[in-house]
Protein backbone atom coordinates (compact mmCIF):
# COMPACT_ATOMS: atom_id res chain seq x y z
CA UNK A 1 0.00 0.00 0.00
CA UNK A 2 1.40 3.56 -0.53
CA UNK A 3 2.20 5.69 2.60
CA UNK A 4 1.01 9.70 2.59
CA UNK A 5 4.23 11.60 1.40
CA UNK A 6 3.69 13.34 4.88
CA UNK A 7 3.89 9.34 6.39
CA UNK A 8 7.06 9.41 4.03
CA UNK A 9 8.68 12.24 5.01
CA UNK A 10 8.21 11.06 8.30
CA UNK A 11 9.25 7.36 7.76
CA UNK A 12 13.32 9.81 6.18
CA UNK A 13 13.55 12.02 9.41
CA UNK A 14 13.03 8.97 11.82
CA UNK A 15 15.74 7.14 9.96
CA UNK A 16 18.38 9.74 11.09
CA UNK A 17 19.59 11.18 14.46
CA UNK A 18 21.18 14.90 14.41
CA UNK A 19 24.90 15.07 13.72
CA UNK A 20 26.98 15.83 17.16
CA UNK A 21 30.20 17.12 16.26
CA UNK A 22 31.23 20.93 15.78
CA UNK A 23 33.66 23.18 14.52
CA UNK A 24 34.48 26.56 14.96
CA UNK A 25 34.28 29.48 12.30
CA UNK A 26 35.14 32.65 11.56
CA UNK A 27 31.54 34.44 11.26
CA UNK A 28 31.42 34.75 7.63
CA UNK A 29 32.69 31.15 6.90
CA UNK A 30 29.96 30.24 8.78
CA UNK A 31 27.31 31.74 6.47
CA UNK A 32 24.39 29.06 5.98
CA UNK A 33 26.02 27.36 8.70
CA UNK A 34 23.96 25.68 11.94
CA UNK A 35 24.93 26.86 15.19
CA UNK A 36 25.81 24.14 18.22
CA UNK A 37 26.21 26.46 21.15
CA UNK A 38 24.57 29.46 22.00
CA UNK A 39 26.48 33.00 21.20
CA UNK A 40 26.78 35.30 24.10
CA UNK A 41 27.54 38.78 23.38
CA UNK A 42 30.90 40.22 24.49
CA UNK A 43 29.44 44.21 24.87
CA UNK A 44 26.31 45.72 25.06
CA UNK A 45 24.37 47.25 21.62
CA UNK A 46 24.91 49.99 21.66
CA UNK A 47 27.94 49.80 24.21
CA UNK A 48 27.51 53.48 24.95
CA UNK A 49 24.31 56.22 25.60
CA UNK A 50 24.92 58.05 21.82
CA UNK A 51 23.21 60.11 19.60
CA UNK A 52 21.03 59.23 16.99
CA UNK A 53 21.13 62.63 15.45
CA UNK A 54 22.87 65.31 14.05
CA UNK A 55 22.56 68.28 16.76
CA UNK A 56 23.25 69.78 19.91
CA UNK A 57 23.36 67.95 23.16
CA UNK A 58 21.63 69.36 26.25
CA UNK A 59 20.84 68.70 29.89
CA UNK A 60 16.85 68.46 29.28
CA UNK A 61 16.01 69.52 33.21
CA UNK A 62 18.54 72.25 33.18
CA UNK A 63 15.78 74.55 30.95
CA UNK A 64 14.15 76.15 33.36
CA UNK A 65 11.25 78.15 32.52
CA UNK A 66 9.59 79.28 28.88
CA UNK A 67 11.13 79.11 26.05
CA UNK A 68 13.03 79.92 23.48
CA UNK A 69 16.21 79.19 25.50
CA UNK A 70 19.73 80.32 24.36
CA UNK A 71 22.57 78.83 25.43
CA UNK A 72 26.25 78.67 24.81
CA UNK A 73 28.02 75.50 22.64
CA UNK A 74 30.73 74.41 25.07
CA UNK A 75 32.68 71.55 22.27
CA UNK A 76 31.77 69.00 19.58
CA UNK A 77 31.05 65.32 20.17
CA UNK A 78 32.01 63.08 17.05
CA UNK A 79 31.45 59.46 16.55
CA UNK A 80 34.30 57.81 17.41
CA UNK A 81 35.62 60.56 19.93
CA UNK A 82 35.06 61.16 23.88
CA UNK A 83 34.31 64.57 24.95
CA UNK A 84 34.78 65.51 29.20
CA UNK A 85 32.89 68.95 29.87
CA UNK A 86 33.88 70.94 32.43
CA UNK A 87 31.21 71.47 35.42
CA UNK A 88 28.82 73.76 34.42
CA UNK A 89 25.07 74.48 34.04
CA UNK A 90 22.88 75.03 30.98
CA UNK A 91 25.10 74.74 28.25
CA UNK A 92 24.88 72.70 24.59
CA UNK A 93 27.37 70.78 23.07
CA UNK A 94 27.70 70.33 19.16
CA UNK A 95 26.58 66.50 18.89
CA UNK A 96 26.82 64.30 15.88
CA UNK A 97 25.12 60.93 14.80
CA UNK A 98 26.72 57.82 16.63
CA UNK A 99 28.81 60.36 18.93
CA UNK A 100 29.06 58.88 22.95
CA UNK A 101 26.55 61.40 24.72
CA UNK A 102 29.19 63.38 27.06
CA UNK A 103 28.40 63.19 30.58
CA UNK A 104 26.12 64.96 32.43
CA UNK A 105 23.96 65.69 29.16
CA UNK A 106 20.86 63.39 28.45
CA UNK A 107 19.00 64.76 24.98
CA UNK A 108 19.77 65.90 21.69
CA UNK A 109 17.82 68.19 19.92
CA UNK A 110 18.05 67.96 15.88
CA UNK A 111 19.83 70.10 14.58
CA UNK A 112 16.65 71.33 12.35
CA UNK A 113 14.37 71.97 14.92
CA UNK A 114 17.14 75.10 17.21
CA UNK A 115 19.01 77.81 15.42
CA UNK A 116 22.45 78.39 15.76
CA UNK A 117 24.21 81.66 15.92
CA UNK A 118 28.07 81.80 16.46
CA UNK A 119 28.87 79.84 19.43
CA UNK A 120 25.38 80.06 20.87
CA UNK A 121 22.30 77.67 20.14
CA UNK A 122 18.72 78.70 20.40
CA UNK A 123 15.87 75.91 21.63
CA UNK A 124 12.06 76.88 20.70
CA UNK A 125 10.41 73.98 22.31
CA UNK A 126 10.82 72.08 25.64
CA UNK A 127 12.34 68.93 24.62
CA UNK A 128 11.46 64.85 25.94
CA UNK A 129 14.37 64.46 28.04
CA UNK A 130 16.05 61.98 26.52
CA UNK A 131 14.88 62.21 23.09
CA UNK A 132 17.34 61.51 20.02
CA UNK A 133 19.67 59.42 22.65
CA UNK A 134 20.32 55.39 22.14
CA UNK A 135 20.59 54.00 25.42
CA UNK A 136 23.50 52.07 25.77
CA UNK A 137 22.22 48.19 25.85
CA UNK A 138 18.63 48.94 24.54
CA UNK A 139 19.46 46.71 21.79
CA UNK A 140 21.63 43.89 22.88
CA UNK A 141 22.90 43.41 26.89
CA UNK A 142 26.51 42.20 27.88
CA UNK A 143 26.58 38.72 28.51
CA UNK A 144 23.20 37.96 26.65
CA UNK A 145 22.27 35.11 24.30
CA UNK A 146 21.99 36.34 21.12
CA UNK A 147 20.90 32.80 18.92
CA UNK A 148 19.52 29.30 19.44
CA UNK A 149 21.44 26.28 19.05
CA UNK A 150 19.99 25.05 15.78
CA UNK A 151 19.26 28.39 14.50
CA UNK A 152 20.87 28.91 10.85
CA UNK A 153 23.35 31.87 10.58
CA UNK A 154 21.37 33.91 7.90
CA UNK A 155 22.73 37.42 6.93
CA UNK A 156 20.38 38.98 9.11
CA UNK A 157 21.46 37.19 11.73
CA UNK A 158 25.28 37.50 11.43
CA UNK A 159 25.25 41.40 11.90
CA UNK A 160 23.83 40.69 15.54
CA UNK A 161 26.95 38.09 16.13
CA UNK A 162 29.72 41.12 14.76
CA UNK A 163 27.70 44.07 16.55
CA UNK A 164 28.08 42.06 19.98
CA UNK A 165 31.23 41.49 19.23
CA UNK A 166 31.25 37.62 18.91
CA UNK A 167 34.22 36.68 16.19
CA UNK A 168 33.87 33.07 15.91
CA UNK A 169 30.70 30.22 16.03
CA UNK A 170 30.76 26.99 16.98
CA UNK A 171 28.88 25.14 14.23
CA UNK A 172 28.01 21.52 13.73
CA UNK A 173 29.97 19.84 11.02
CA UNK A 174 28.81 19.40 7.53
CA UNK A 175 26.52 16.43 6.59
CA UNK A 176 28.29 14.74 3.46
CA UNK A 177 25.98 13.96 0.78
CA UNK A 178 27.07 11.64 -2.43
CA UNK A 179 25.02 12.23 -5.49
CA UNK A 180 24.89 9.44 -8.21
CA UNK A 181 22.65 9.11 -11.39
CA UNK A 182 21.36 5.89 -12.84
CA UNK A 183 20.43 5.52 -16.66
CA UNK A 184 21.98 3.61 -19.61
CA UNK A 185 20.45 6.44 -21.36
CA UNK A 186 22.64 9.44 -20.09
CA UNK A 187 24.92 11.54 -21.19
CA UNK A 188 26.15 14.84 -19.61
CA UNK A 189 25.79 18.43 -21.13
CA UNK A 190 28.13 18.86 -23.68
CA UNK A 191 29.00 15.46 -24.67
CA UNK A 192 27.54 13.91 -28.42
CA UNK A 193 24.02 12.80 -28.11
CA UNK A 194 23.48 9.31 -29.93
CA UNK A 195 20.60 7.75 -30.45
CA UNK A 196 18.27 6.98 -27.66
CA UNK A 197 20.27 9.14 -25.43
CA UNK A 198 19.31 11.95 -23.31
CA UNK A 199 20.65 14.87 -21.44
CA UNK A 200 21.80 13.92 -17.60
CA UNK A 201 19.40 17.31 -16.07
CA UNK A 202 19.28 15.63 -12.59
CA UNK A 203 22.79 15.65 -11.54
CA UNK A 204 22.56 19.24 -11.57
CA UNK A 205 18.83 19.62 -10.30
CA UNK A 206 19.88 17.70 -6.99
CA UNK A 207 23.08 19.23 -6.18
CA UNK A 208 22.16 22.55 -7.02
CA UNK A 209 19.15 21.84 -4.75
CA UNK A 210 21.59 20.44 -1.46
CA UNK A 211 24.28 22.89 -2.60
CA UNK A 212 21.65 26.00 -1.56
CA UNK A 213 22.01 24.58 1.99
CA UNK A 214 25.58 25.75 3.74
CA UNK A 215 25.29 22.64 6.04
CA UNK A 216 25.48 19.97 3.46
CA UNK A 217 28.74 19.24 1.57
CA UNK A 218 28.22 17.86 -1.47
CA UNK A 219 30.32 15.07 -3.66
CA UNK A 220 29.25 14.22 -7.14
CA UNK A 221 29.67 10.40 -7.92
CA UNK A 222 28.33 11.10 -11.82
CA UNK A 223 26.65 8.23 -14.02
CA UNK A 224 26.21 4.86 -13.47
CA UNK A 225 24.81 2.62 -16.41
CA UNK A 226 21.84 0.43 -15.64
CA UNK A 227 23.35 -2.43 -14.30
CA UNK A 228 22.96 -3.90 -11.11
CA UNK A 229 26.45 -5.05 -9.81
CA UNK A 230 27.82 -1.77 -11.04
CA UNK A 231 24.86 0.75 -8.71
CA UNK A 232 25.32 -2.13 -5.75
CA UNK A 233 28.97 -1.57 -6.06
CA UNK A 234 28.33 2.59 -6.06
CA UNK A 235 26.17 2.70 -3.32
CA UNK A 236 27.90 0.13 -0.94
CA UNK A 237 30.70 2.18 -1.22
CA UNK A 238 29.02 5.39 -0.81
CA UNK A 239 27.04 3.93 2.05
CA UNK A 240 30.67 3.88 3.82
CA UNK A 241 31.75 7.28 2.66
CA UNK A 242 28.70 9.38 3.35
CA UNK A 243 26.31 10.15 5.32
CA UNK A 244 23.49 10.11 2.79
CA UNK A 245 23.39 8.45 -0.66
CA UNK A 246 21.12 9.99 -3.18
CA UNK A 247 20.12 7.77 -6.34
CA UNK A 248 18.10 9.36 -9.36
CA UNK A 249 16.22 6.70 -11.21
CA UNK A 250 15.99 3.00 -11.71
CA UNK A 251 13.64 3.00 -8.59
CA UNK A 252 10.19 1.93 -10.81
CA UNK A 253 9.12 -1.42 -12.03
CA UNK A 254 11.02 -1.63 -15.13
CA UNK A 255 13.75 -4.45 -16.25
CA UNK A 256 16.17 -1.91 -15.89
CA UNK A 257 15.18 -0.40 -12.04
CA UNK A 258 17.99 -2.00 -10.36
CA UNK A 259 17.75 0.41 -7.63
CA UNK A 260 16.19 -1.27 -4.85
CA UNK A 261 17.57 -4.37 -5.30
CA UNK A 262 20.72 -3.05 -5.17
CA UNK A 263 20.14 -1.20 -1.75
CA UNK A 264 19.05 -4.70 -0.42
CA UNK A 265 22.16 -6.49 -2.01
CA UNK A 266 24.33 -3.62 0.02
CA UNK A 267 22.44 -5.13 2.84
CA UNK A 268 20.28 -2.40 3.35
CA UNK A 269 16.79 -2.18 3.90
CA UNK A 270 14.05 0.28 2.67
CA UNK A 271 11.08 2.02 4.67
CA UNK A 272 9.46 3.67 1.41
CA UNK A 273 8.95 1.95 -1.79
CA UNK A 274 5.78 3.38 -2.66
CA UNK A 275 4.09 7.23 -2.02
CA UNK A 276 0.57 8.38 -2.88
CA UNK A 277 2.05 11.13 -4.68
CA UNK A 278 2.53 12.39 -8.05
CA UNK A 279 4.85 12.69 -9.14
CA UNK A 280 7.49 10.61 -7.11
CA UNK A 281 5.01 7.70 -6.58
CA UNK A 282 7.88 5.43 -6.62
CA UNK A 283 10.70 6.86 -4.14
CA UNK A 284 12.54 4.81 -2.16
CA UNK A 285 13.81 5.70 1.16
CA UNK A 286 16.04 3.34 4.04
CA UNK A 287 19.23 2.82 5.71
CA UNK A 288 22.83 0.99 4.15
CA UNK A 289 24.31 0.74 7.54
CA UNK A 290 24.02 3.95 9.64
CA UNK A 291 24.09 5.82 6.01
CA UNK A 292 20.95 7.59 4.64
CA UNK A 293 19.44 6.23 1.22
CA UNK A 294 16.95 8.05 -1.01
CA UNK A 295 16.45 6.49 -4.24
CA UNK A 296 14.85 9.92 -6.37
CA UNK A 297 12.85 9.11 -9.54
CA UNK A 298 13.91 9.22 -12.79
CA UNK A 299 11.63 11.79 -14.10
CA UNK A 300 12.95 15.33 -13.21
CA UNK A 301 10.56 17.13 -10.88
CA UNK A 302 9.11 13.79 -9.75
CA UNK A 303 13.01 14.15 -8.59
CA UNK A 304 12.69 17.78 -7.45
CA UNK A 305 9.38 17.11 -5.56
CA UNK A 306 10.52 13.99 -3.85
CA UNK A 307 13.74 15.89 -2.72
CA UNK A 308 12.41 18.76 -1.79
CA UNK A 309 9.66 17.50 0.49
CA UNK A 310 10.61 14.15 1.68
CA UNK A 311 14.39 13.95 1.23
CA UNK A 312 15.14 17.43 2.62
CA UNK A 313 13.38 17.58 5.64
CA UNK A 314 15.40 14.32 7.16
CA UNK A 315 18.26 16.48 6.02
CA UNK A 316 17.81 19.19 8.01
CA UNK A 317 17.25 17.28 11.06
CA UNK A 318 20.85 15.44 10.31
CA UNK A 319 22.26 18.93 10.02
CA UNK A 320 20.47 19.73 13.83
CA UNK A 321 18.75 22.33 12.19
CA UNK A 322 16.18 22.81 14.87
CA UNK A 323 13.22 23.96 12.06
CA UNK A 324 12.93 20.74 9.94
CA UNK A 325 9.54 20.31 8.16
CA UNK A 326 8.46 22.58 5.42
CA UNK A 327 6.36 25.37 5.73
CA UNK A 328 3.63 25.74 3.37
CA UNK A 329 1.37 29.11 2.84
CA UNK A 330 -2.01 29.43 1.77
CA UNK A 331 -3.13 30.40 -2.13
CA UNK A 332 -5.95 30.52 -3.94
CA UNK A 333 -6.35 28.26 -7.12
CA UNK A 334 -7.40 30.69 -10.48
CA UNK A 335 -7.19 27.78 -12.95
CA UNK A 336 -8.39 24.50 -13.62
CA UNK A 337 -6.12 21.20 -12.96
CA UNK A 338 -6.57 17.47 -14.30
CA UNK A 339 -5.99 16.38 -10.27
CA UNK A 340 -7.28 12.49 -9.24
CA UNK A 341 -8.65 11.60 -5.74
CA UNK A 342 -6.19 9.23 -3.60
CA UNK A 343 -3.04 10.70 -4.34
CA UNK A 344 -1.48 13.84 -3.36
CA UNK A 345 -0.73 16.17 -5.90
CA UNK A 346 2.22 18.39 -6.09
CA UNK A 347 2.01 20.76 -9.39
CA UNK A 348 4.24 23.80 -10.29
CA UNK A 349 2.42 27.00 -10.46
CA UNK A 350 2.62 31.00 -11.48
CA UNK A 351 1.47 33.79 -9.28
CA UNK A 352 -1.25 35.99 -11.53
CA UNK A 353 -2.64 38.46 -8.73
CA UNK A 354 -4.24 38.26 -5.06
CA UNK A 355 -7.42 38.39 -3.95
CA UNK A 356 -8.61 40.82 -1.55
CA UNK A 357 -7.49 39.38 1.61
CA UNK A 358 -4.00 39.28 0.05
CA UNK A 359 -3.51 35.60 -0.89
CA UNK A 360 -1.63 34.69 -3.95
CA UNK A 361 -4.14 33.91 -6.91
CA UNK A 362 -2.23 31.17 -8.82
CA UNK A 363 -2.46 29.06 -11.85
CA UNK A 364 -0.75 25.77 -12.72
CA UNK A 365 1.83 24.90 -15.42
CA UNK A 366 2.88 21.90 -16.85
CA UNK A 367 -0.04 19.79 -17.06
CA UNK A 368 0.34 17.02 -15.27
CA UNK A 369 3.61 16.16 -16.81
CA UNK A 370 6.33 14.83 -14.15
CA UNK A 371 8.91 15.52 -16.88
CA UNK A 372 8.55 18.98 -18.09
CA UNK A 373 11.84 20.44 -17.22
CA UNK A 374 10.27 24.31 -18.90
CA UNK A 375 7.36 24.43 -16.25
CA UNK A 376 9.51 23.86 -13.08
CA UNK A 377 11.61 26.68 -14.42
CA UNK A 378 8.78 29.16 -15.58
CA UNK A 379 7.19 27.91 -11.77
CA UNK A 380 7.35 30.33 -8.59
CA UNK A 381 6.94 27.11 -6.57
CA UNK A 382 5.19 23.90 -5.90
CA UNK A 383 1.37 23.60 -4.99
CA UNK A 384 0.56 20.80 -3.03
CA UNK A 385 -3.12 19.40 -3.93
CA UNK A 386 -4.54 17.24 -0.87
CA UNK A 387 -5.24 13.28 -1.47
CA UNK A 388 -9.45 13.80 -0.88
CA UNK A 389 -9.74 16.49 -3.86
CA UNK A 390 -10.58 14.52 -6.95
CA UNK A 391 -10.89 18.13 -8.90
CA UNK A 392 -9.39 21.29 -8.96
CA UNK A 393 -11.30 24.23 -10.08
CA UNK A 394 -10.72 28.03 -9.64
CA UNK A 395 -11.42 29.62 -5.81
CA UNK A 396 -10.19 26.80 -4.07
CA UNK A 397 -7.97 26.83 -1.10
CA UNK A 398 -4.45 25.29 -1.16
CA UNK A 399 -0.91 25.31 0.11
CA UNK A 400 2.12 26.17 -1.60
CA UNK A 401 5.40 26.53 -1.10
CA UNK A 402 7.39 29.33 -3.06
CA UNK A 403 11.16 28.63 -4.24
CA UNK A 404 11.94 31.95 -2.33
CA UNK A 405 10.30 34.27 -1.23
CA UNK A 406 11.53 37.23 -3.26
N1 LIG B 1 4.96 0.04 -15.13
C1 LIG B 1 5.26 1.16 -14.46
N2 LIG B 1 6.05 2.04 -15.04
C2 LIG B 1 6.34 3.18 -14.39
C3 LIG B 1 5.80 3.42 -13.12
C4 LIG B 1 5.00 2.44 -12.53
O1 LIG B 1 4.51 2.57 -11.41
N3 LIG B 1 4.78 1.31 -13.24
N4 LIG B 1 6.07 4.61 -12.52
C5 LIG B 1 6.33 5.73 -13.39
C6 LIG B 1 6.74 6.86 -12.61
S1 LIG B 1 5.52 7.61 -11.75
C7 LIG B 1 7.98 7.36 -12.63
S2 LIG B 1 8.36 8.78 -11.78
C8 LIG B 1 9.05 6.76 -13.37
C9 LIG B 1 10.26 6.65 -12.46
O2 LIG B 1 11.06 5.78 -12.97
P1 LIG B 1 12.53 5.46 -12.55
O3 LIG B 1 12.91 6.09 -11.29
O4 LIG B 1 12.70 4.02 -12.66
O5 LIG B 1 13.29 6.29 -13.61
P2 LIG B 1 13.81 5.88 -15.02
O6 LIG B 1 12.95 4.84 -15.61
O7 LIG B 1 15.23 5.63 -14.88
O8 LIG B 1 13.55 7.25 -15.73
C10 LIG B 1 12.31 7.83 -15.88
C11 LIG B 1 12.39 8.95 -16.89
O9 LIG B 1 13.27 9.95 -16.43
C12 LIG B 1 14.37 10.10 -17.30
N5 LIG B 1 15.58 10.31 -16.50
C13 LIG B 1 16.16 9.40 -15.71
N6 LIG B 1 17.25 9.91 -15.15
C14 LIG B 1 17.39 11.15 -15.63
C15 LIG B 1 18.36 12.17 -15.45
N7 LIG B 1 19.42 11.98 -14.64
N8 LIG B 1 18.21 13.34 -16.08
C16 LIG B 1 17.12 13.54 -16.89
N9 LIG B 1 16.16 12.61 -17.09
C17 LIG B 1 16.31 11.42 -16.50
C18 LIG B 1 14.45 8.80 -18.03
O10 LIG B 1 15.13 8.89 -19.25
C19 LIG B 1 12.99 8.47 -18.19
O11 LIG B 1 12.42 9.17 -19.25
O12 LIG B 1 8.67 5.49 -13.83
C20 LIG B 1 7.36 5.42 -14.45
N10 LIG B 1 7.16 4.11 -14.98
O1 LIG C 1 5.23 9.75 -10.08
MO1 LIG C 1 6.14 9.82 -11.53
O2 LIG C 1 7.09 10.67 -10.54
O3 LIG C 1 4.82 10.90 -11.94
O4 LIG C 1 6.44 10.51 -13.09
Amino acid sequence: MPISPDMAAARASALVLPVMKSERLELLAAMGRILARVPVAETAVPPFDNSAMDGYAINAGELIGTGPWTVPIIGIAAAGTIVRPEPGTCRAIRILTGAALPSGFDTVIMQERCERKGDTVTIFERPRPGQNVKRAGEDVQEGQALLEIGDVLTPERLPLLAGAGVASVEVFRRIRVAVLCTGSELRSAGEPLGAGQIYNSNGILVSAMLREHAWIEVEELGIVRDNRQLITEIIQKAARNYDVTITTGGVSAGDEDHVAAAVIESGGSLDVVKVAMRPGKPLKIGRIGISLFAGLPGNPNAALVCLRYIVLPALRKMAAKSEFGTKWFPAISASTYPKRADRTEFVPFRTVGHNPNGLPLIVFLGQGSSASLSAIAMAEGIARLPSELSTMEPGVRIDVDFFRRS
